[in-house]
């Protein structure tokens, strides 16, 4: 029932202009039958009308005709100032009264499809077209007015009008909730029109946009952020391609803060791979295991073998659907998430006795087009790294030193190549037969990363072993680390001041080395 302490306010009069019809002809039957009358426009007064329903042309209202192919109908003193006019105020009443002019206490509204027409990848003047004009103005207009007047913007929320009509209207805090719904709509709308016309309009000179907006929306709260004391939640961006964040959740406990970022880089990690089954075992957004094989089950034995006691409590990503023989496996080990394209019959009810283990089923991967990283007072953008970087095929590497290797070495150096860029730099992977034995790691020097990759891999994997360096080795001495551990080949960018150095060690020593040109650096 209408309470004035709560700011409820009666709906009488509702004007009605909706690009997206869904649900349009329910609401606007409700709408008559609870005595509002309704004013709407072009093809959404038709469909009212073809339901049987009365409404007023809002052409009836102003007095004048819709104009421009559409490009002007609402946009006239009569429906803004009935959108404008602070009922609050007796001067504004007066002045409605004055010209002639019926307050609005309700806007329907739903702007003309602009992120869809160009995502259909329509010309030009096709998208400036569908650059929507007088509905962002009628819902700003009422948004402001809030005090006033109610707005709706999307058919998912006609059912809160529905309940609305039944107690009385809309109280000031719905009509609040509902303004802050509108102005955030209207900001997304215009971020993806300043983000395309940035682009298309305006591509003077530089290849980064004179302006890039974000329009997240938040998808959930997280039960906290990297520590216990932060909090965090998850946002989803609507143009960027669907990843992680899109992720569904097939069983487990809820989701981290930790569990998306460790997620997002086994994702990554496994998605480097291709043309072979690939699991990646992820601790702290480091590789513990990464590894091909003949199908997942054996890409996810050889990964784990790598590091068996990093991998305890880790986060596995697969590159192709999960095998029932591939589930007993991961039972077996505590895991915090596995993330897959698909999960095949029988694996999810494997999975599903570990009551904590997190299952994902991610979207296919895409790489983002652009990487945002947050520093004091801004942020930096980058394109994305990838594998198919000049450099990344084999067959352009540069033999410095040592005999040309086989096609079974050439194997193992491309996937320690591959791999090694899911390592934070410095980093130094020693690999044998698709497999990771051994990963140095985020140190402040290469000499510790590759003491830290032979440790981890003990005497007897290194020995044999190959080596991949994500960049140049500054000085001979990490190099002769690998060497010493019996590395057989390395391949690494090269373009050091001391190159020289580096290949005769690696030629006095024999080792196989290539360079690529390219580095791979990942903090
Ligand atoms: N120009 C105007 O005065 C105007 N007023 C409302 N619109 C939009 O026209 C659409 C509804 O038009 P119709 O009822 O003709 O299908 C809505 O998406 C609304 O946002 C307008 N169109 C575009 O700017």
């Amino acid at each position: 029932m209408s309470s004035p302490e709560d700011g409820r306010r009666p709906i009488r009069r509702a004007l009605v202009s909706v690009y997206d019809k869904n649900g349009l002809v329910e609401l606007a039957r409700a709408l008559h039958a609870a005595g509002v009358e309704l004013v709407s426009t072009g093809s959404t007064a038709a469909t009212i009308a073809g339901a049987g329903v009365p409404v007023t042309a809002v052409e009836t209202v102003t007095g004048f005709p819709e104009i421009l192919d559409g490009r002007v109908k609402t946009l006239h003193p009569k429906i803004h100032g009935g959108l404008l006019a602070d009922l609050r105020k007796d001067s504004h009443a007066a002045q409605l009264d004055e010209h002639g002019i019926v307050g609005i206490d309700l806007l329907v509204s739903n702007l003309y499809p602009f992120q869809a027409t160009v995502a259909s990848g329509a010309g030009v003047d096709e998208c400036v077209e569908q650059i929507d004009i007088g509905g962002p103005a009628m819902v700003r207009a009422a948004a402001k007015n809030h005090a006033s007047v109610a707005v709706v913007t999307d058919p998912a929320a006609y059912p809160m009008v529905l309940a609305a009509l039944d107690y009385g209207g809309f109280s000031l805090a719905q009509r609040r909730a509902l303004a802050a719904r509108a102005f955030a709509d209207i900001a997304e709308y215009d971020v993806a029109v300043a983000n395309w016309c940035a682009v298309q309009l305006d591509p003077e000179g530089t290849e980064w946009p004179a302006f890039a907006g974000l329009g997240l929306r938040a998808q959930r709260a997280l039960r906290y952020g990297e520590n216990p004391h932060q909090q965090a939640a998850l946002y989803l961006d609507p143009d960027a391609p669907a990843g992680l964040a899109q992720a569904e959740q097939l069983h487990g406990k809820e989701m981290s803060y930790n569990n998306y970022v460790d997620a997002d880089a086994a994702w990554r990690a496994a998605n480097d791979f291709v043309d072979q089954p690939a699991v990646a075992i992820i601790k702290h957004a480091n590789p513990c295991g990464i590894a091909v094989g003949a199908d997942v089950a054996d890409a996810h034995r050889k990964a784990h073998a790598c590091d068996p006691v990093s991998a305890y409590g880790g986060v596995i990503a697969v590159n192709r659907p999960v095998t029932v023989e591939l589930a007993k496996q991961v039972a077996e080990i505590f895991t915090e998430v596995l993330v897959a394209p698909e999960f095949e019959a029988g694996a999810v009810e494997v999975l599903q006795a570990k009551k904590n283990l997190r299952l994902l089923r991610a979207p296919a991967w895409a790489p983002p087009p652009a990487e945002w990283r947050q520093v004091g007072g801004g942020v930096l953008v980058q394109t994305a790294d990838r594998v198919d970087a000049p450099g990344d095929d084999p067959t352009a590497w540069r033999l410095v030193a040592g005999e040309p290797a086989d096609d079974d070495l050439l194997r193992d150096l491309a996937f320690a190549w591959r791999a090694v860029r899911s390592v934070k730099s410095n980093a130094i992977l020693l690999a044998a037969d698709g497999a990771t034995v051994g990963v140095g790691m985020g140190q402040v020097n290469r000499v510790d990363s590759a003491h830290l990759a032979v440790n981890r891999a003990g005497a007897d994997r290194a020995r044999g072993s190959v080596a991949a360096s994500d960049a140049f080795f500054p000085f001979a001495d990490g190099l002769k680390v690998l060497v010493d551990a019996g590395v057989r080949a390395v391949v690494q960018p090269g373009g050091s001041i001391r190159d020289d150095e580096v290949i005769a060690a690696a030629t006095e020593a024999g080792v196989t080395m290539y360079l690529t040109g390219t580095r791979h650096f990942f903090h």
